[in-house]
């Protein structure tokens, strides 16, 4: 099947080389050059374990491209995953996906069907199809279906070539039956359902996992509180299987390009059709402030962060990836800056894109013990691997003041039994907890 995929983003480039890897011819179109060039060099503009080995392997069925007109005129499905990121009312900016529906409209040259992958709001896809209807030049005939995705960042290509399940949505059976073939050696289960509720589903589930993320660090500030161990809380909720013990790490919040703002999206539509999100809105405004929960903190031991060397280890809004959007570093490291604060910054994949924001004055290190040296304070903001395994002593041999702030809980409270490092952590007794508190 000769399949294009408009946008080749996290969603875009995956899916295009996963549907490559099985077989298909896929034209990969994006109005970015440099990225296009790129692909066609076999290289991954994005970082995603196992992408760039996958697509190596597919390169003979892949051709990347900015004519977009080449890729749709002759396409039997044309995948959409552009962007629809957050407008400034937190609705779902949909410019882009109208943007390629319009080049759909003027180059399709045979009968299609046209599949929305990004996430959209409830009723988009009627939209899309009314609108590639009125504005198409040839007389074939174009369908549409909603297909949303589900995979996280950092394991894409494995949620991909294993998803927890493929969901179609589809007003007639052809486009439905089109899909299943495509997706023919995906073992997966496969959901045929209403337009709607595809697209409803999509925002749910994300929304739920929001929801349940900031229920979590509500409980484990109240743990923090009352004297109650939020580790030792969601391990014994996460064996009741209603529960389970997946999304019920506490922290500093969620980031990412995709719960911060269809969230806020979900929300913005309800409150447009007359209904209230109350549970979502609550979600929304946890997340807000837990994101400062660590400047909070320093602020126990120091009152104020004039000339004080910051230690900052992670800066991507999750492991497994160099995507910094609604990262809290993005927040927090400014706060700590305009008090006054030297910044050393350590972190395996995204400190490139993050010196795109701050070029200046953020010293960017290549190991956590270069980041820790002589640092008054340390604050760790993504749970990545390096961190989890480091070996906590040297924190106290390697900093001025050995103050550990963990916005990951990446370590037991054991492990600084009989040291003197402050580790203050979410949801937790702190270890150590006068040692160095200013008077
Ligand atoms: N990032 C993620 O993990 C997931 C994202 N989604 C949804 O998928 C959609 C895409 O998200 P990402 O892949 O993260 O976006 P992204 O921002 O990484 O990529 C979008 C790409 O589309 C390109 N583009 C813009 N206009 C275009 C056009 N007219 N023709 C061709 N390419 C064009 C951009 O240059 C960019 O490369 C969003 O709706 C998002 O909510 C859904 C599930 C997971
Ligand atoms: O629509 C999307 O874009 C995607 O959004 C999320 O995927 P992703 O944003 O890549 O990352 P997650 O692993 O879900 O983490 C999101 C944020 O929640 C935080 N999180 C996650 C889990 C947890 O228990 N606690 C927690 O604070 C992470 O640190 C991160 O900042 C969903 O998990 C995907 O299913 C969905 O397809």
């Amino acid at each position: 099947m000769k399949i294009a995929v408009a946008g080749t983003g996290y969603v875009g480039l995956v899916t295009g080389v996963c549907l490559a890897s099985k077989g298909h011819k896929v034209t990969c179109v994006d109005v970015d050059e440099n990225k296009v060039k790129k692909m066609q060099r076999g290289e991954s503009p994005i970082y995603e374990p196992g992408l760039p080995e996958l697509m190596k392997e597919s390169m003979e069925n892949l051709i990347f491209t900015t004519d977009y007109k080449s890729a749709y005129q002759d396409a039997d499905v044309i995948f959409i995953g552009v962007g629809t990121p957050e407008k400034y009312d937190g609705s779902a900016n949909l410019t882009y996906v109208f943007q390629v529906a319009k080049q759909i409209a003027q180059t399709a040259e045979k009968h299609c069907v046209v599949v929305l992958k990004s996430t959209v709001p409830i009723g988009t896809n009627d939209k899309i199809e009314s609108y590639i209807h009125n504005k198409q030049v040839n007389d074939v005939k174009i369908y549409v279906a909603s297909n949303p995705e589900f995979l996280s960042q950092g394991t894409a290509v494995h949620d991909t070539l294993h998803a927890s399940r493929i969901v179609i949505g589809v007003t007639e059976e052809y486009p439905a039956d089109v899909l299943k073939q495509v997706y023919e050696n995906f073992d997966a289960p496969k959901l045929v359902v209403e337009r709607r509720s595809a697209e409803m589903i999509k925002y749910a589930s994300n929304d739920f996992l929001a929801l349940k993320i900031s229920y979590i660090n509500e409980i484990a500030n109240l743990c923090e509180t009352v004297g109650a161990d939020i580790e030792e809380v969601t391990a014994g909720m996460g064996f009741d299987e209603r529960i389970g013990h997946r999304f019920l790490k506490s922290g500093i919040g969620y980031g990412g390009s995709c719960f911060p703002k269809d969230t806020k999206a979900l929300n913005w539509f309800a409150n447009f059709n007359d209904n209230e999100l109350r549970t979502i809105k609550a979600a929304i405004e946890v997340n807000e402030n837990q994101k400062f929960k660590l400047v909070k903190k320093a602020k126990k031991y120091y009152n104020d962060f004039l000339f004080l060397n910051v230690a900052i280890l992670g800066c991507t809004f999750k492991p497994g990836t160099d995507d910094l959007r609604e990262a809290p570093s993005l927040v927090n490291i400014p706060i700590l800056m305009e008090d006054g604060a030297y910044i050393r910054v350590w972190d395996p994949v995204g400190q490139e894109n993050f010196k795109k924001c701050f070029p200046e004055k953020i010293q960017y290190c290549s190991c956590i013990e270069d980041a820790i040296a002589g640092a008054d304070l340390c604050l760790i903001l993504t749970e990545w691997g390096e961190v989890k395994e480091f070996d906590i002593k040297k924190y106290e041999e390697l900093m001025k003041h050995p103050i550990v702030l963990d916005g990951r809980n990446c370590y037991n409270l054991s492990d600084f039994a009989n040291t003197r490092i402050t580790y203050d952590s979410i949801g937790r007794r702190t270890v150590n907890p006068d040692l160095y508190i200013e008077k």
